[in-house]
């Protein structure tokens, strides 16, 4: 290779590799929702594998000998399934270059009733009239490590007759499976083509809309992990414009954003509150806002997204806050309860902002003038270019464009402070630098699972803060 190909070739590495993380995250969104929504993906990988052998024995005459060569993940396992599939018409032998740790692999092989070699037989099997690769799909990550990659040196080296397995195995990386046909799932990948991956054909293997509908677990992966080198406000900062009357709110609000790993979480109160809004937790800031100085306001846009109005009242001032803080702020705006009640009065003023509203049933209607319901929202949403979430038992989440819904919870959620922990949790979403539209998946998917774990711990008599004592633990189990 000369150095410009060198070039080129790590270009396009760099490429692959990078958007590959995309699919790999895009396929655990639609996995964990999957299960949360209907269980185990194993189906899925039954239609993948399917998808497979209905390609062989389309294009392959009967009666051939098939190696299938396994990875140790999920991709291995459809080519086991496609194995099992196969072996009543063709003479197959499933390869595990080095064991299997997928459990839905495993489910595969437990139900493959045919011949198992390991890496001692790799020459013998690759003798074989057709390969299929099913040694990595999208959960590989960088240059594929031995014993893999002299398998794949070898495959390209057999001249016989490949087959993918969703991708090319190390597609991306300077040492790829090259094959004459794909059989790849749900979309093309990015930098799949001809030359690449040989004859490209995409098979749905049945993951229903829902999946991406319906908040869920899987919405949660798209937290961004800190960057290490990131310094003290690169990773969220949220200005908390509440609790002028109801002083709970805005502290609900904030030990929500500070269970998020938010860097500063600020709540700016009048005089009225300042103290005891003060006292309540050292890791929360406290600022005074002085409605009639300029400074107050521009303190608080220099945070990366704002929520406005939990416990806020309707005064006067609070009126020319909300005004204010809206028509100069550049971030985006969460607007709840006493907030939205103040905006019912302004709607001009949210033209051309990034405004989240959520209002429960009463405030819809005072909000838009209109019953609540997921037509009039999507209207609503749509006039105004802004997101509504519709509170109630499921969520009606949209953006006037899509619409999606969060259910779950249980009936102890109708108690005070779950609407301020919400705000919360959507606002420092959305400070983080998360599309407010996933905020709002995640934020909702979130609040209901909380309700759910505190009352598995304390029944109907959990209280608040209960909830906010269960953020860590989910979201750590999504987020590492
Ligand atoms: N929702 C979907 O899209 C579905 C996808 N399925 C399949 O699942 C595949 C993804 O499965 P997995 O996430 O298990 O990942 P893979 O099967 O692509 O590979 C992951 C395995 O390879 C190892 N590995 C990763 N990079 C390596 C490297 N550079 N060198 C050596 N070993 C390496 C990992 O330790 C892990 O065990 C998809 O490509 C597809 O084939 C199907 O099972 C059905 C559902
Ligand atoms: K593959």
């Amino acid at each position: 290779m000369n150095r410009m190909q060198k070039i080129f070739s790590l270009t396009i590495s760099f490429k692959l590799s990078c958007l590959g993380m995309g699919y790999y995250d895009d396929m655990r969104h639609d996995d964990l929702n999957y299960e949360y929504l209907y269980g185990s993906t194993y189906p899925l990988m039954k239609n993948a594998g399917s998808s497979v052998a209905k390609v062989i024995e389309k294009n392959f005459a009967s009666g051939q000998k098939v190696c299938v060569v396994c990875g140790t993940g999920n991709n291995a396992g459809d080519a086991i399934v496609a194995a099992e599939l196969l072996r009543t018409k063709f003479e197959v032998t499933v390869l595990l270059v080095n064991g299997l740790k997928s459990e839905l692999a495993k489910k595969a092989l437990q139900e493959y009733g045919g011949n198992v070699v390991d890496a001692s037989h790799i020459d013998e099997c690759l003798a074989a009239d057709i390969i299929i690769d099913g040694i990595f799909g999208v959960g590989i990550s960088g240059e594929p490590k031995e014993p893999y990659k002299s398998t794949i040196e070898k495959i390209n080296a057999s001249g016989k007759k490949i087959v993918s397995v969703d991708v090319p195995s190390g597609l991306g990386t300077n040492c790829a499976v090259r094959p004459d046909i794909t059989v790849t799932f749900t979309s093309l990948k990015y930098g799949m083509n001809k030359e690449n991956s040989g004859e490209i054909i995409v098979a749905d293997i049945g993951i229903p809309d829902d999946v991406r509908k319906y908040a869920g677990p899987g919405d949660l992966i798209y937290y961004p992990r800190p960057d290490p080198d990131s310094h003290k406000g690169m990773n969220g900062t949220l200005g908390i414009v509440a609790g002028w009357e109801y002083h709970g709110s805005s502290v609900i609000a904030a030990l929500a954003a500070e269970n998020l790993g938010l860097d500063l979480v600020r709540i700016y109160v009048t005089n009225k509150n300042y103290e005891i809004v003060s006292s309540y937790d050292p890791g929360i800031i406290v600022r005074l806002f002085d409605y009639k100085r300029q400074a107050s306001y521009e303190e608080v846009w220099r945070n990366s997204a704002l929520l406005i109005g939990p416990g806020l009242g309707t005064s006067h001032e609070a009126e020319i806050a909300l005004k204010r803080l809206v028509n100069g702020s550049a971030v985006p705006i969460v607007i709840d309860a006493d907030g939205i009640t103040l905006l019912s009065k302004h709607l001009s003023i949210i033209k051309g902002k990034k405004i989240v509203v959520t209002p429960h049933k009463n405030e819809f209607r005072k909000l838009t003038g209109t019953e609540p319901n997921e037509e009039n929202a999507v209207e609503f949403a749509k006039e105004k270019g802004i997101i509504i979430v519709l509170k109630g038992k499921v969520d009606i989440i949209t953006d006037g464009k899509e619409v999606h819904y969060a259910k779950g919870g249980n009936a102890r959620m109708t108690m005070g402070g779950t609407g301020d922990l919400l705000a919360g949790l959507i606002s420092s979403f959305i400070s983080k630098g998360i599309d407010p539209m996933r905020s709002c998946l995640m934020g909702t998917y979130l609040n209901k699972r909380i309700g759910e774990l505190a009352y598995d711990k304390k029944g109907l008599f959990y209280k608040i803060t209960d909830m906010i004592d269960e953020i860590p633990s989910v979201m750590a189990s999504y987020v590492r």
